[in-house]
């Protein structure tokens, strides 16, 4: 479980009138708004530590998932897959539902409002520190929007780089029943990860906080690429 450091601006209170009145329902591409938004604290655990974060990012197929799996089973990170988390919103009558169905099924970006909100909730409400933000920001505007809301920047940044055609070839026999896997959305989700995703990788590279994964081989030969990158920050994995 989650609080805040002591402040003047409850948790709570921000939600409200940071998330549901200064950004309701802005585009994606619309930054203004947000880069005006106040810092506020770093998120804390009651027993004083800080989360550890990992933004887990590559194109649509490239293996986040499938990655994010093993990495748990090794490392015990909590995982939280932020396409899941509004599928889960998408069918549990919220209000948002039916905005998420169309922009799933059109393969554009949710209002980081909203998914900041879900992602947020999760880290909250979990016993873990240690987390796997995966599919997630998308583009610029949902990068500074969780930068700003949870006052803390990933500690790094897995990019699973896959060449396309690999990429639509293991989402169209992905087999799940999703809406987006489909050829048409495949292309539309291709041309959105490359025009807003790719620069949230270059801001974080620039930070030196990038760590490039070849996502092609097997599953495990990929895992080997990975299994050091956790390896090597143990120390800080276990901080307090
Ligand atoms: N190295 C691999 N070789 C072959 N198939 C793979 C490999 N890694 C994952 N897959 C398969 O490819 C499909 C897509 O993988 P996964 O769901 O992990 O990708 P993702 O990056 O999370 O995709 P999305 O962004 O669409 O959620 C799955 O069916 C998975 O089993
Ligand atoms: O932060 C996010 C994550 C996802 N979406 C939307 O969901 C689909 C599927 O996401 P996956 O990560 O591939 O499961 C994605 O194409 C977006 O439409 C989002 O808007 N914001
Ligand atoms: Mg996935």
């Amino acid at each position: 479980m989650w609080r805040r450091r002591p402040t003047a601006t409850s948790f709570s209170s921000l939600k409200s009138s940071l998330f549901f009145t200064r950004l309701h329902f802005q585009q994606a591409s619309q930054h203004s708004a947000i880069s005006r938004l106040p810092s506020v604290p770093p998120l804390q655990q009651k027993d004083g530590r800080c989360p550890f974060i990992t933004f887990v990012l590559g194109g649509p197929g490239s293996g986040k998932g499938t990655q994010c799996t093993k990495i748990v089973e090794t490392f015990g990170f909590k995982h939280l897959s932020a396409g899941d988390l509004l599928r889960r919103e998408m069918v549990s009558n919220s209000a948002y539902g039916s905005m998420i169905l169309n922009t799933i099924k059109e393969g554009r970006i949710v209002p980081s409002e909203v998914t900041v909100k879900l992602i947020l909730r999760e880290m909250e409400s979990s016993d873990n520190h240690k987390f796997l933000i995966d599919g997630f920001p998308r583009c610029e505007e949902n990068r500074i929007a969780f930068e700003k809301v949870a006052g803390a920047e990933p500690d790094i940044v897995l990019f699973f780089d896959c060449p396309e055609d690999e990429m639509v070839k293991r989402v169209l026999s992905r087999n799940q029943g999703r809406i987006d896997d489909n050829i048409d959305t495949i292309k539309k989700r291709l041309k959105v990860f490359e025009a807003l995703n790719l620069p949230v990788i270059d801001y974080y590279e620039k930070k030196g906080k990038v760590h490039r994964i070849k996502a092609v081989g097997t599953v495990d030969e990929i895992f080997e690429q990975v299994r050091p990158v956790f390896k090597a920050c143990e120390k800080t994995l276990n901080r307090s």
